[in-house]
């Protein structure tokens, strides 16, 4: 990837050898490998056990989380914020997993409705939830730096599964907890 950059940088009709450009492809390369570095993961690995048994079956929200992910498009970042509800069915999971789940999913090359998507399956399918919410919010460098540069406007995008996508209350219950 270090030889990537490089040639990239030449290409631009940089000079390589100048001082402030003589690391850059290396850095380059590793901040590339550590905005992707969800493909290093797996979800067996992320939640490290870190399943609880309750007999809690009222609805569990995670706001806010914050992430940083890039677009499949143009490799550029998209930044927001995922909002993560679920109701447990006989256990809940470690709360710092959840986080670490939207980021195993973010730190990839991404549209933002298949990662919403993906999160949402993952927490699914580690929890056995009864039903999964998830509302991400972002706004997308691609839309804003280049393109039709437009500066304020943010993509909302969501995935209800099982009581959250069958149950219009429990569905509502949870939109109105994240806003
Ligand atoms: N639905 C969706 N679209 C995205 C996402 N990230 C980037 N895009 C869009 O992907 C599209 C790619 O369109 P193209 O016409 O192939 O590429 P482009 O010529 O660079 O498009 P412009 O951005 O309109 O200049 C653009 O409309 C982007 O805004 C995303 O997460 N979800
Ligand atoms: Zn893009």
């Amino acid at each position: 990837m270090e030889k990537e950059f490089a040639s990239i940088i030449q290409q631009l009709g940089e000079d390589l050898t100048r001082e402030g450009l003589v690391d850059t492809p290396k850095r380059a390369a590793k901040a590339m490998q550590f905005l992707t570095r969800g493909y290093e993961q797996n979800l067996d690995e992320v939640i490290n056990g870190a399943l609880f048994p309750t007999d809690n079956s009222e609805m569990v929200i995670v706001k806010d989380i914050e992430l940083y992910s890039m677009c499949e498009h143009h490799m550029l970042p998209f930044i927001g914020k995922c909002h993560v509800g679920y109701i447990p069915k006989g256990q809940v999971i470690g709360l710092s997993k959840i986080a670490r789940i939207v980021d195993m999913f973010a730190r990839r090359l991404q549209i933002q409705e298949n990662m919403t998507k993906q999160i949402a399956d993952a927490i699914m399918q580690a929890t056995g939830a009864d039903g999964v919410g998830v509302v991400i919010e972002a706004q997308h460098m691609c839309m804003m730096m280049r393109g039709v540069e437009k500066q304020n406007s943010s993509m909302k995008t969501s995935m209800m599964l099982g009581s959250f996508r069958k149950s219009q209350s429990t569905r509502g219950e949870f939109l109105s907890l994240i806003n």
